[in-house]
Formats: C-alpha cells, structure tokens, sequence
C-alpha cells in the first residue's frame, strides 16, 4: 500500500500525526523533547511550515496553536497533541490525557490590586472579571455561586485593573513576576497546568501500537530529566564505604576490572543536584577517576 498523503485533512490508518505548538514558551521545550526523543523533524520544523515529518516515516508533526491542539485532536485532524493542560481544559475537547510532560508548569490564579478588600471568592459577587480563559472561568465561579461578569481580554491581563476594566483577573502565573511587577495578589487557585501529551480517544484505539512507541519515546526522555550516570573506579577494599555514599540511588552497578583485579569499576544512576556533593563523598569514599554524564533516555 502506498503511504498516504500528508496533505490528507485527516491522518490515514498508517499514519500518526502529532500537534505541536508553532510559537510561544513552550514550543522551544516541545521541540527539544521530539528531538531527543529520537523522532527529529525532518526538516528542522520552520515557522512557515505547517506539516513535517520525522524520522520515522509514520509519523509526522503538524504545527498549530496551542489554543487550537485540543480541537484539532478531538476532531481527528491530529491523533496526538502536545499543549498546555489549560489549553484542553479552556476548550472542553474530548481528549484523553496519555502523558505529563512535567513542563511548561503554571498555575491559573484569581487575583486582585493589592489595596482591594477582597479576601475570598465570593467577595467578588457582582465584580468584573478579566481572563483570557472565559471558559475555566465561567465554570469556576459557577461553581462557587459567585455572579461575576467576564470581560475577555486576547493578553496583557495584569493591567486590566488598573485601567479600571476589571476588579479582578483569572491569568497564569508561574515565578509570580508579572503578578507583583503589576501590584496584584492572588485570591485563589484555579488549575495547576503543565505541558500534556493528548489522545483522540479513535486514534487512541485504532493506532495503538504506534501511539505506545511515542508515548515510549517520550517518557523515557522524562524520566531521565535531571539524573546522571556516575562512572568510578573504587579499591575493593573501599567499595563498603563507597556503597554507603550511594545507597537509596538506583544500582550501583559493580564490575570487575580486566586490567588491575584490586579494582572494581561503579555505575550509578543519581539525581543531577545531588552529583556536587556525592563527588566530594565518593572521593573521600576512595572512589577516583569518577566520570559524570548526562543521560538522555531511560526505557523501562
Ligand atoms: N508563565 C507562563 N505564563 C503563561 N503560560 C505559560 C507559562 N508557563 C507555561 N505556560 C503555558 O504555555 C502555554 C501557552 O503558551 P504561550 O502563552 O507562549 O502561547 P500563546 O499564548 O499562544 O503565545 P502568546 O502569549 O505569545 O500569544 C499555556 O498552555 C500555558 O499554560
Ligand atoms: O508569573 P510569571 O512568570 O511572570 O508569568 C506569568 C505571565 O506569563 C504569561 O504571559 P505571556 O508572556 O504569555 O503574555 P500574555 O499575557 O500576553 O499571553 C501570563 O499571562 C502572565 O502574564
Ligand atoms: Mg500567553
């Protein structure tokens, strides 16, 4: 059978398309994780172009939105999507969440110019709300039985208070900078979001084998986000005390050394922010010629 068109508006039954964001914060880490991942964008995934494939023939990434992926999914136009947990849940998609990809971390708060009186949600009865989630919003206050106006804004949310079109704002926040650089201080907590890997519940069923290699794919190169591998070479009559420094960490792996039989090499998998100060243990430990290096994947 030949291999279908790409320009089919929807995928044919070889074929796994995957929705990426195009622009914005999170499409550099997006980007980062296909790479390493092992599927690489055939043609390096340009900002004009719209469909590209990958390293693997039956597999091909379609840039869009990140507002728009959650659709694109739920329709079929893609079997997969990548974009923020508050991108699905703004629009109410039928999608299944496969993955957390553990970035892209934020939280959609409620908040409000620091001198307010506001202290709770249902003090906002009756008040002007900004958001660029009018959806989330709607339900959120709904849900509370708080009548609130939405006023919905395309960006730049934190200053609608101040030029008096908002008493309050449901926006994102993650360091916090914006909220404090515009006087604002935060109510309460909407939705925690990070970056998610979507299904097509179809899709989910009719190409799961496909789907399982990228799911595979993917969370190996989570997984082995911040470890390392440390490599050393320890006396035998040192290894107990070297044991000691790394116990509670994956391994250690011990071998035989071919070349000098007093030694054993040590293979170890830990946590990157832990390696400045195991080193400075397994040294004294008497482990030497330590190696550290990073990991790229790790498949269970
Ligand atoms: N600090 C943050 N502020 C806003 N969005 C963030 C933040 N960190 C992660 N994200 C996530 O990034 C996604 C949207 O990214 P971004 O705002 O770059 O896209 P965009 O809104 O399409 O671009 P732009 O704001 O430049 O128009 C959302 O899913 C959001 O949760
Ligand atoms: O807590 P912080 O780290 O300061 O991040 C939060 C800010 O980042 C986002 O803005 P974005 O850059 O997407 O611009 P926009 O508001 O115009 O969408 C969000 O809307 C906040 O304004
Ligand atoms: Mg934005």
């Amino acid at each position: 059978m030949s291999k279908p068109s790409p320009r089919q508006p929807v995928p044919g039954p070889g074929l796994v398309r995957l929705a990426i964001p195009n622009k914005g914060r999170i499409s550099g880490p997006i980007n980062e994780l296909i790479e390493k991942s092992g599927l690489h964008l055939a043609e390096g995934g340009s900002d004009r172009r719209l469909i590209t494939r990958t390293r693997d023939p039956n597999v091909e990434i379609l840039f869009a939105r990140p507002i728009d992926i959650p659709e694109y999914v739920a329709s079929g136009v893609a079997d997969l999507g990548i974009t923020g947990k508050d991108m699905v849940m703004e629009r109410g998609s039928a999608v299944e969440q496969v993955l957390d990809l553990q970035t892209g971390k934020a939280t959609l708060v409620v908040a409000v110019p620091e001198e307010s009186d506001v202290e709770t949600v249902a003090d906002l009865a009756g008040a002007k709300v900004a958001t660029e989630f009018p959806a989330i919003t709607r339900a959120f206050f709904a849900g509370h039985g708080v009548a609130v106006t939405i006023v919905t804004v395309g960006g730049a949310c934190e200053a609608t208070p101040h030029l008096g079109i908002a008493d309050a704002i449901v926006d994102l926040s993650s360091s916090g900078t914006t909220l404090r650089t515009n006087h604002l201080r935060v109510v309460d907590e909407v939705l925690a979001s990070t970056t998610i890997l979507v299904a097509n519940p179809a899709s989910l069923t009719a190409k799961r084998e496909k789907i399982d290699e990228i799911v595979l794919a993917l969370e190996s190169v989570i997984r082995a986000k911040g470890q390392c591998y440390l490599m050393m070479n320890v006396h035998r009559n040192a290894l107990a005390d070297v044991r000691e420094v790394l116990p509670g960490l994956s391994g250690p792996t011990v071998m035989d050394v071919a070349s000098d039989e007093n030694l054993v090499a040590v293979h170890a998998v830990v946590k990157e922010e832990r390696v400045y100060q195991l080193i400075n243990q397994l040294k004294r430990a008497g482990a030497k010629d330590i190696l550290v290096m990073p990991i790229e994947r790790i498949i269970r």
